[in-house]
């Protein structure tokens, strides 16, 4: 049952204590109750996903990330020092569903190089592509488009599954002057920008058709998708409002430290909820962190220095946190078939909206994130790998991706954009407390383009996203663009990027995985935080390098598998 307030909650003792219903949380929980006999509490900070329109009608989704959205946290990064020292917004959902209730709704796997890298990296295959392939069918309902369009040559539908819980489908609304010509770039300037049929594959370099986690003109979430429908299980509660402290109660168990309960916030009260069985830690790539340096798990100096009596020294937590940077391009187009026709006139949005709301049609029906993405790598010739390492998985993983949307997001005129985002970062950053105070925001530290080898690769992808629209089927249509990129010298392309660029808020390992008795890292394989017994962390923070892919796929087979390993220790 979902409860709103916590004087209703009818226990404050369960067999297992969710922290967290975001993204990943509710996998977990939804796939434990599926046992009659184990009980399960979500404690979830943010607010209810029912009722929030912005985070039904796809098109609406990024009103959710606008500042001081109680949708948000709302969180800034510390002064970014590869971006000029600007300070950035960075947002994740403070709403049930977390994330997915929230995010860009692009639904992207990852390569086969990504899972067989963290295989690697942990010594478990089991986070291999292959045997990580069928959680990806598990999650998924693949879904006819809103306008029922013929798909033929847009996926392979061999590669979906048919009946999981989350709906993907592809864009269900037509932009057909714009799509024509990024399909037809592939065909005039194929070597470097090669179709393909379906970048979810494992193998998703070339340019393709964007598929989003919406179904029926909806956003599918892990609200709407896995909770919803099992909310009325005896065995699940799921707590609103209810922000999470710290761990508390430990004790020793088979000489390691356990802690028996959970201390959240409700109100201005704090109240602890016991765990019989175990605490599972699903707070994102923010919150877990956090969670855990308050419970005094981590760096054993820097708890020190805020008071924190430590638990277990566990220097990893908060680091090594990976990231995506994007930036953003825009050309005027000849043309008034682009969304900002609607964004900018209120008659055309008001019957959009109204369109929606009827018939589940229309332009709504898709999110702003675009209609196509591309999947590129870099040049083995490219003259820094003479002095760095390639960062990439493997030859079938890309460094970059285009975003490709019918929309220049202007408040005049008609345009088209290209967001590329550098997806193979060396740069790596951290979570850490800001003061003793388990409620204040932590420091988030992306460290966007720190490392001089992404921001060269960055400079360098961003002229071969340029070559894309110098296809011959460009011409006439294309316009001039917002900012020359084109004349710049490589040198005031990086200054412009430094200036401009943004976090693709994909960021991931601030609780990563490591191989069983590994010094480092902070939980083994099977998820379990290391040196402490009866808690687990599964969410999007212990992948141990972000995958070339936005994050959502890659989380929710993490909590695929993550709630089958939990099955398999206490069945
Ligand atoms: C604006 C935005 C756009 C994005 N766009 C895309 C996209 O288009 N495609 C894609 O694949 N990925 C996208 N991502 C990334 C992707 O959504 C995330 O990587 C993924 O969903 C993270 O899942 P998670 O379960 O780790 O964390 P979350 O989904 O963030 O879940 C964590 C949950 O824990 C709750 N919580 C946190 N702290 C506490 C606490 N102390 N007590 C109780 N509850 C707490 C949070 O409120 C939240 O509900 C986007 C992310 C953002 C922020």
């Amino acid at each position: 049952k979902l409860y709103d307030d916590v004087a209703d909650l009818p226990s404050l003792e369960y067999d297992f204590v969710v922290i967290g219903g975001g993204t990943a949380g509710n996998v977990v929980a939804s796939r434990l109750t599926e046992n009659p006999n184990v009980s399960v509490l979500v404690l979830e900070a943010g607010l209810g996903n029912e009722g929030v329109i912005d985070a039904e009608v796809p098109f609406f989704g990024s009103e959710l990330v606008s500042p001081d959205n109680p949708y948000s946290w709302n969180y800034t990064t510390t002064p970014q020092t590869g971006l000029n020292d600007r300070v950035l917004e960075y947002g994740r959902g403070h709403l049930l569903g977390g994330c997915s209730s929230h995010n860009g709704m692009v639904y992207t796997r990852g390569a086969a190089d990504d899972f067989n890298r963290y295989a690697k990296l942990t010594g478990d295959e089991g986070w291999s592509w292959n045997r990580i392939f069928p959680y990806f069918l598990k999650n998924e309902k693949w879904t006819p488009p809103a306008d029922q369009h013929d798909t033929h040559g847009q996926f392979n539908p061999a590669i979906h599954g048919k009946d999981g819980p989350i709906s993907v489908s592809l864009t269900g609304y037509p932009w057909p002057e714009f799509q024509h010509r990024v399909i037809q770039t592939t065909k005039e300037l194929p070597d470097d920008f090669p179709f393909n049929l379906d970048m979810n594959s494992g193998h998703p370099l070339g340019i393709g058709w964007l598929q989003s986690t919406i179904g029926h003109g909806e956003r599918s979430s892990s609200a709407t998708g896995y909770l919803e429908p099992r909310i009325t299980r005896p065995n699940l509660d799921v707590l609103l409002h209810a922000q999470v402290s710290k761990l508390v109660n430990v004790t020793q168990r088979g000489g390691s430290p356990s802690f028996g309960g959970v201390q959240f916030r409700y109100g201005t009260s704090l109240f602890i909820v016991k765990a019989s069985k175990e605490i599972i830690l699903s707070a994102g790539v923010i919150g877990t962190p956090q969670i855990l340096l308050n419970s005094g798990i981590g760096d054993h100096n820097a708890l020190k220095e805020l008071g924190i009596p430590t638990v277990l020294n566990l220097p990893s937590v908060g680091k090594n946190a990976s990231e995506h940077t994007y930036f953003g391009m825009s050309w005027a187009v000849n043309s008034n078939q682009t969304a900002d026709s609607i964004t900018q006139n209120v008659t055309l949005f008001n019957e959009a909206f109204t369109e929606w709301k009827t018939s589940r049609t229309g332009p709504f029906v898709d999110p702003e994130s675009g209609t196509h993405a591309g999947w590129l790598r870099l040049s083995a010739n490219f003259s820094a790998f003479n002095v760095y390492a390639d960062p990439s998985p493997g030859p079938g993983a890309p460094h970059f991706e285009i975003l490709f949307l019918p929309t220049g997001f202007a408040t005049v005129g008609h345009f088209i954009s290209l967001f590329i985002g550098f997806v193979s970062p060396v740069s790596r950053g951290s979570v850490a407390l800001s003061s003793s105070d388990p409620f204040a925001a932590p420091l988030i530290d992306p460290a966007l383009l720190n490392s001089e080898f992404d921001a060269l690769a960055l400079t360098e992808g961003i002229q071969l996203a340029l070559k894309f629209v110098t296809a011959p089927v460009w011409r006439g249509y294309l316009g001039a663009p917002t900012i020359d990129l084109a004349a710049m010298s490589p040198a005031e392309l990086t200054a412009n990027i430094r200036a401009n660029a943004a976090p693709g808020l994909h960021m991931v390992g601030t609780a990563g995985m490591s191989p069983r008795g590994a010094h480092y890292g902070v939980v083994d394989p099977d998820l379990r935080v290391k040196g402490i017994a009866r808690l687990r962390v599964i969410d999007a923070s212990v992948l141990p390098i972000v995958p070339a892919a936005h994050t959502q796929a890659a989380t929710y087979v993490v909590a695929e598998r993550g709630a089958d390993l939990v099955k398999q220790t206490w069945t």
